[in-house]
């Protein structure tokens, strides 16, 4: 259950005075999701979501909610945060930050086809293109600075062969980031979490990319490796199916088209995403933080990826 703070009809109805959207006159929990505290609320004007953010701060919140504006107004499929009267779109509810975004049709796609990959790689092109010019800038906070941060965090809660796994894959993704190839990646603004859980379909249809609290700078390709890592998988054994693999590359490369640059980096970026999240994983599994509730996700899972994309030849990018 994600609801950790309690918002009564009551509340939103005073709170979402300040709103251009009419009366309150629903709010419903949504039990899903692990950061935050979501809500499904009807107002007079439509249905929305309520977020209030338990863990980002009024400071750090800005990147994220100014990205998503940016993008919905460019046509990116994306919730649009909704404004007050005084033009905010981060207001305090219970003394935390809380937002208000447009609800997205649909349900999430667990089991895709590669129809499914055809329109995330199609969308995440456009979200790349229509993220240039987004004028604020932070690095991804779980690029290489944090991988070695935390590496060393986790290597004693390793079996030996996973120690070395972790230490060889970490050197070289350093010496990778340091050659000249990475330097001539594209980059910018990149959703650097959009795994199947964070995107919404309705039928074949896709309505939208949410939950961009993982967004930052990065090479456009580390996010498509982590989105086909997730998407394109059987999620038993790891190996990438060819035919949603196909679909999402060929779907991105025709609204944005690779480099050649980028098809030689593609294997290093595969690993890389992989790499990202076996650390992430570890580190929740190992060193829960105080009054965790929730099962971390599993970590060998994505060590097993690692271990394919290292000992497999990478996908044609096109
Ligand atoms: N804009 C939205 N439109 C429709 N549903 C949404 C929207 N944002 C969140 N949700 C629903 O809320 C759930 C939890 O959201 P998520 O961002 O994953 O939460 P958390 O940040 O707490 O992990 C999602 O699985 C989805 O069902
Ligand atoms: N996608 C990550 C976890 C991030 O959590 P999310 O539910 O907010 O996407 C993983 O699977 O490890």
């Amino acid at each position: 259950m994600a609801v950790f703070t309690t918002v009564t009809l009551d509340d939103l109805a005073q709170w979402s005075a300040q709103f251009p959207l009419g009366r309150a006159l629903a709010i419903k929990g949504i039990s899903t999701g692990i950061e935050n505290s979501n809500f499904f609320i009807a107002m007079e004007s439509g249905e929305y979501v309520l977020t209030v953010f338990e863990k980002l701060s009024f400071e750090q919140l800005p990147f994220y909610l100014n990205l998503m504006r940016h993008l919905a107004q460019r046509d990116v499929l994306v919730p649009l945060p909704i404004a007050n009267r005084d033009g905010s779109i981060l207001n305090a509810l219970h003394g935390k930050p809380a937002s208000i975004v447009t609800k997205l049709q649909g349900e999430c796609q667990l089991g895709p086809e590669p129809v499914h990959c055809r329109e995330v790689g199609a969308m995440l092109a456009k979200m790349h293109l229509a993220a240039r010019d987004f004028p604020q800038h932070q690095p991804n906070l779980r690029g290489l600075n944090w991988w070695k941060e935390t590496a060393p965090a986790v290597l004693p809660y390793l079996p030996q062969e996973g120690q070395q796994l972790l230490q060889s894959e970490l050197r070289y993704q350093e010496e990778f980031a340091a050659g000249t190839t990475y330097q001539t990646l594209p980059n910018g603004p990149i959703h650097a979490d959009l795994f199947r859980n964070n995107v919404m379909f309705d039928g074949e249809r896709l309505t939208g990319f949410f939950d961009f609290y993982f967004a930052g700078w990065d090479t456009w390709l580390f996010d498509v490796a982590v989105t086909v890592n997730d998407w394109c998988i059987d999620l038993d054994s790891g190996a990438l199916d060819h035919a949603r693999v196909r679909a999402m590359l060929d779907a991105y490369h025709a609204v944005r088209p690779f480099t050649n640059e980028e098809q030689s980096a593609w294997q290093a970026m595969l690993r890389a995403g992989a790499l990202r999240f076996w650390l992430s994983r570890l580190y929740d599994f190992y060193k829960p933080r105080e009054a965790e509730i929730l099962t971390p996700h599993d970590p060998t899972h994505f060590e097993r990826i690692l271990r394919l994309r290292i000992s497999e030849p990478a996908p044609a990018l096109a």
